[in-house]
């Protein structure tokens, strides 16, 4: 096991495990990402009987709206087409129609389906259930503090000081679903394609988290002990039991098999647990010595007890950014044009620590705060390395592909590739490509063809369907360098990890593999081995003890029936207008067409909204995300396809209509807002059977505010607006609010409670009966025969 020392950063070797995280479930591992190839390959006759059968002329028809000949594929298509011009290229893409896709998903949905047959909506409820418990176990989990060898520093250190000019040993600072939820957000839904902080200054989290690190490391040791393997093995069981086994149908076998994995290696888990107590205890051991070594190396401060304190953070209360400017650190100079260019002087906390070890060729897990710059914390190594690669012939037929960076939505991958391209500004001959769900893959094809692409960023979804149907695309990434993975607990969660093992093992074992992630749960400690290096380092830029969350971001939490949510969400926002004329705030609602359904009944009350979901074409989610981008005094009401990552900047308000899919998308989501360090507000709005979820989120800052008096004047706006609103819209929103509550292990287990709610919640839309739902879809949601549903 490698013990890393860095100061004030903390360095994990996860994969040595497990003592540190005692508590570390394997995680349910049944699921698959994406419903209609799934479909496909599951339940061909469904799509017969449907009318969407998977072939045509005899011929499997391949998924998006390609120029590609139909052929036999491995992974099911997702294309068919309801109108042939010619031949099969002429189709409507599966992606584009995932609305009615996830809706007809949706239907065929029940109850032992869940977790299984995922989008990304799916996904996320398959982590809900985990996270609940997550929460209280993290506060168990003990973490080894491993500091970075000073050796490494020196050497990152001495380059800089001989290809730079600056200091930076005085200088350097180390702070270091058939209907997924029927609708929600699920990007990748469309497996097609792909598919979904702030800063506290380090000093003072250094000075607190430091010196409390070896303090807890005691206290966890002590606890560890008296808790032995038997306390170990009963969490376990408990979270064990949190798996969906009894949830599935007998012929689910795939789904059976999956768990028995995730009972082999929970089994493994506890074993190594034991072994790691002890190395942790010497490694705890080592701790102080090291430090001291290091801090003497580094320049850095400590106190009469040892802790040490960065220079270039002391005396700061917040920074994302570090003392180290970029020019003092050893880049190239056309890559240091190009930070220039963007604007960037001093590199972030985490651009400062993870760049060395990059440099150096190591794999790296990274977690940073939101809004903290890790997309060039990423890029920037990245780039380094390709640039000093040799310059690939010109007569080489498929020239590699040295970078691949995966994102978890479509937006995300777009937003990595620009900053890329800023980045490559005076690097000429590399290119950056994009190729995502949604868009022509007829198009990213010629482009690969025709342009330059050492470096790709892309969807899963998409590109394992490049992998299958490009000519020689699995060739260029066999060139393949580096590998990363942004968002990484996304990516690795179970929606994504059939995709994601088909990519690497499509890549070469000799690369480089980085993750980074605003959330690193506990559970990617124990299945980041499939995408890295066993002497991999985690580097943790969130001080032990500190919130994930950013200190500028004022959060709160209300509790208020569903009648009353409407309402309040509009004088929610008209006061946060009055107080802000530069509001720009972000709406997050469960579902897609939940989504719709706020942003129709916003909208009819004259707010200045845009709306955001995956049942938009791909066209319409990037005009408007990027007007969102731009501009001030607007609202974008968005599911969960804007929840990672994306970088609006300056949101001033981020408002969670219900409740999140899990303790990681409330982050994410909050983390929307206070980037770079500014200030931010955030709102989560809950019905009273939803403060449960207050418990995943106990370890946040998030206090209870009273509710805004209601005059009858605004009810009576509200009613007229929901009036307005299309019937199909309301339906829509029901039959998606149903499928993602009961999928919810809490709300979701009592069927009759579950109906009462969503009765409640069509009242709340102003209906006086419930829309009707049609037979097959109760029956696959287990919710036949309830009192209260209606049936079409
Ligand atoms: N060194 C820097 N100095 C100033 N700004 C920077 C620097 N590096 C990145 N940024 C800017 O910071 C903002 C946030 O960066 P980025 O989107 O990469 O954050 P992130 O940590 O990936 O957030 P999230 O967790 O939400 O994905 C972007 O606007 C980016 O251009």
């Amino acid at each position: 096991m490698v013990i890393k020392f860095i100061p004030h950063l903390r360095v994990l070797s996860p994969s040595l495990p497990v003592t540190g995280f005692p508590s570390m479930k394997p995680g349910r591992t049944i699921c698959f990402n994406g419903s209609i190839p799934v479909l496909n390959r599951v339940f061909p006759f469904k799509l017969k009987f449907l009318g969407l059968s998977p072939y045509f002329n005899g011929k499997l028809i391949t998924r998006s709206l390609s120029t590609r000949p139909s052929r036999p594929r491995s992974r099911a298509s997702s294309e068919f087409t309801p109108k042939i011009r010619g031949d099969v290229r002429v189709s409507k893409s599966l992606i584009e129609d995932e609305a009615e896709l996830s809706d007809w998903v949706g239907e065929l949905r029940t109850d032992s389906f869940r977790g299984r047959l995922t989008s990304e909506d799916e996904e996320l409820d398959a982590d809900r259930q985990r996270n609940r418990v997550r929460s209280s176990d993290r506060k168990r989990n003990g973490v080894s503090v491993k500091w970075r060898r000073e050796s490494e520093f020196d050497n990152f250190r001495e380059s800089s000081k001989r290809e730079t000019r600056g200091n930076f040993g005085d200088s350097i600072s180390r702070k270091s679903r058939f209907s997924k939820r029927f609708d929600s957000e699920l990007e990748d839904e469309d497996s097609d394609d792909d598919g979904e902080e702030d800063d506290e200054s380090y000093s003072s989290r250094k000075s607190r988290g430091v010196k409390r690190e070896k303090t807890k490391m005691d206290s966890r040791r002590g606890k560890r002990n008296e808790r032995g393997l038997g306390s170990r093995n009963a969490g376990s069981g408990r979270r064990m039991g949190l798996g969906r086994k009894s949830n599935f149908h007998e012929e689910e076998d795939t789904d059976a098999s999956e768990e028995e994995k995730g009972r082999e290696m929970k089994g493994l888990e506890n074993f190594l647990s034991e072994e790691d107590s002890d190395i942790n205890a010497a490694a705890e051991d080592d701790y102080i010595i090291l430090r001291k070594k290091a801090s003497s190396a580094l320049g850095l401060e400590k106190d009469a007890d040892q802790t040490v304190t960065p220079r270039s953070s002391q005396g700061k209360s917040e920074s994302y950014l570090s003392e180290t400017r970029f020019d003092q650190i050893s880049i190239s100079p056309l890559s240091l044009k190009g930070i220039k260019d963007a604007g960037y002087e001093k590199m972030t906390v985490v651009q400062e620590a993870t760049l060395p070890v990059i440099l150096k060729g190591k794999d790296v897990l990274a977690k940073a705060k939101t809004g903290t710059g890790k997309t060039v914390a990423f890029l920037l190594p990245s780039i380094e390395i390709v640039s000093k690669l040799p310059p690939v012939d010109h007569d080489v037929k498929r020239p590699p592909i040295h970078v691949l960076v995966i994102c978890p939505t479509r937006e995300l991958a777009i937003q990595a590739a620009s900053e890329a391209k800023k980045l490559l500004k005076y690097h000429p001959s590399v290119g950056v490509q994009v190729v995502i769900g949604g868009t022509r893959l007829a198009l990213e094809q010629k482009n690969l063809q025709a342009k330059p692409c050492q470096i790709l960023v892309a969807t899963p979804g998409r590109l394992r369907d490049h992998l299958e149907n490009t000519a020689g695309f699995a060739t260029k990434l066999m060139g393949v360098k580096v590998l990363v993975l942004d968002e990484a607990d996304r990516l690795l969660a179970m929606g994504f990890r059939k995709d994601i093992e088909r990519i690497i093992a499509a890549v070469p074992k000799h690369r480089q593999t980085l993750l980074f992630s605003a959330t690193v749960p506990d559970e990617v400690h124990q299945i980041c081995h499939i995408a890295l290096r066993r002497d991999h380092e985690f580097i943790n830029t969130v001080q032990e003890g500190t919130e994930d969350t950013h200190s500028l971001v004022r959060q709160v939490h209300m509790v208020a029936p569903l009648d009353k949510q409407f309402s309040l969400l509009y004088v929610l926002l008209k006061e946060h207008i009055a107080d802000d004329v530069d509001y720009k705030v972000l709406v997050f609602c469960t579902t897609a067409m939940v989504t719709k359904l706020v942003a129709d009944v916003l909208r009819e009350m004259n707010l200045n909204v845009r709306e955001i979901h995956s049942r938009k074409s791909q066209s319409y989610r990037t005009r408007v995300s990027d007007e969102f981008r731009k501009s001030k005094g607007l609202i974008l009401v968005t599911s969960d396809v804007s929840a990672r990552g994306v970088d609006y900047p300056d949101v001033t308000l981020v408002l969670q209509v219900g409740m999140p899919s899990d303790r990681e998308q409330y982050i994410h989501r909050l983390g929307r807002t206070g980037r770079k360090g500014k200030e931010g507000q955030g709102i989560l709005l809950l019905a009273p059977w939803e403060e449960n979820f207050l418990s995943c989120v106990k370890d946040l800052p998030i206090t209870k505010a009273p509710l805004p008096s209601l005059d009858p004047e605004t009810k009576k706006k509200v009613g007229r607006a929901l009036s307005n609103v299309e019937m199909k819209t309301k339906e829509s929103a029901y039959q998606a609010w149903l499928g993602y509550y009961n999928s919810d292990k809490n709300i979701g287990r009592d069927k009759y409670r579950l109906v009462e709610l969503a009765n409640e919640f069509s009242r709340s839309m102003g209906l006086d009966n419930p829309p009707a739902i049609p037979k097959l879809v109760l029956s696959k949601m287990g919710l036949r025969n309830i009192p209260g549903l209606r049936v079409r």
